[in-house]
């Protein structure tokens, strides 16, 4: 937000510069109108979207009001202020909505995987338009996302900003979508001058879930929240379980934590110290993992000569076993240790792979 405290009891929120919030889909003019008002009012909103072409997995649901609802969110963007924006999957998607004046649109986690139509957005797009929001891909691809980012960037777009909204994951209940948040981490670390917000409704997929999701990625220095917001979500005819009303909305945007960014005041005297420990446990972690993959080279070569395959699936089950119950012990996370472990095996696999000159090495 460019003002910092607003007049009339609205919302403080300096510290989350891109608010985008809105219902998942226009639905009807009075739907449309009302909660763009309504946010608008709060203060906090920099665009207010809505879905008008919904793509769903399977046939027969709502997939939205289409072009037809094009002209009520030209009427609100026009009595709010607020910029509106949509989902675009084609360029016919583009022209009808620039018909409508409507210029700053979403890339959903379908269309970013893939290249083809992103291209082409990207050139039915004029680069002066507003604002692209680049959502993630469904499945944990990060070179994926960033190429849609960088197809955008190409065509000359300026402000390309990405939407983490979660990936597909079997076992990511009581989310919808697994946050996997070294994705957005690492692609924080990959391009440093990209804004990344969090779609936190996605992620939750339930509206109780929302503020928590949405308060750690604030925590993560996220760049600000794309949130789904419908004036009466027990009636709204997609996403109903995830949305917030207003007032919720409303209410968490003011109950967040915020914390002093990493790198705006200078915290080093104080952590020296602790930062000083941690350099010298994880250098004693990187030599006996040094250590440990020498172990594996000897077994390695011990199974080369003896025509052993490198996995043994008896042996890994109980090492695994015993580290999930030890890690418990010494007040590990399960699903931390679980991960650390399929690493250091998938990296013994791959180590003893070499050994034999295979080039394939899957995780196990
Ligand atoms: O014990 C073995 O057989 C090893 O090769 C070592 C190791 C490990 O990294 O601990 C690696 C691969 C096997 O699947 C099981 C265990």
């Amino acid at each position: 937000m460019a003002e910092e405290v607003k007049a009339g009891g609205a919302i403080d929120t300096y510290r989350i510069p891109l608010v985008v919030a809105g219902p998942c889909s226009a639905e009807n003019p009075e739907q449309v109108l009302t909660c763009a008002h309504e946010l608008a009012q709060l203060g906090c909103v920099d665009f207010y979207r809505a879905g008008v072409w919904k793509p769903r997995t399977r046939p027969g649901g709502f997939e939205g009001r289409g072009a037809q609802a094009l002209p009520w969110l030209a009427q609100a963007q026009q009595e709010t202020g607020l910029p509106v924006c949509v989902e675009v999957a084609t360029t016919t998607h583009v022209r009808a909505a620039r018909d409508h004046g409507i210029a700053s649109y979403w890339i959903g986690a379908r269309t970013a995987t893939d290249p083809f139509a992103v291209e082409e957005l990207s050139h039915a797009i004029p680069p002066g338009d507003g604002v692209i929001f680049v959502k993630n891909p469904i499945s944990p691809d990060l070179e994926l996302w960033i190429g849609a980012i960088e197809r955008f960037r190409r065509a000359g777009h300026a402000r390309v900003v990405a939407v983490h909204r979660g990936f597909y994951a079997a076992d990511a209940a009581p989310l919808r979508n697994s946050p996997r948040w070294e994705v957005p981490l690492a692609l924080r670390s990959r391009l440093g001058d990209l804004q990344i917000v969090c779609d936190p409704s996605h992620i939750a997929g339930r509206a109780e879930l929302v503020p928590g999701i949405a308060q750690q990625a604030l925590d993560y220095s996220f760049d600000g929240l794309f949130v789904e917001v419908h004036p009466s979500p027990q009636h709204a005819l997609s996403d109903a379980a995830q949305q917030l009303t207003p007032a919720t909305f409303g209410a968490m945007m003011r109950r967040f934590r915020y914390s002093v960014r990493a790198g705006e005041r200078d915290l080093e005297p104080d952590l020296a110290h602790l930062r000083g420990e941690i350099d010298r446990l994880d250098s004693q972690i990187l030599e006996l993992l040094g250590a440990r993959m020498r172990i594996v080279q000897r077994i390695g070569a011990w199974k080369m000569e003896h025509g052993v395959q490198p996995y043994h699936p008896g042996r890994w089950r109980q090492l695994l076993t015993h580290h999930l119950r030890y890690g418990e012990m010494v007040g590990l996370d399960r699903g931390f240790v679980r991960n650390l472990c399929h690493l250091v095996h998938t990296e013994a696999l791959r180590v003893q792979g070499n050994m034999r000159g295979d080039d394939t090495q899957g995780e196990v």
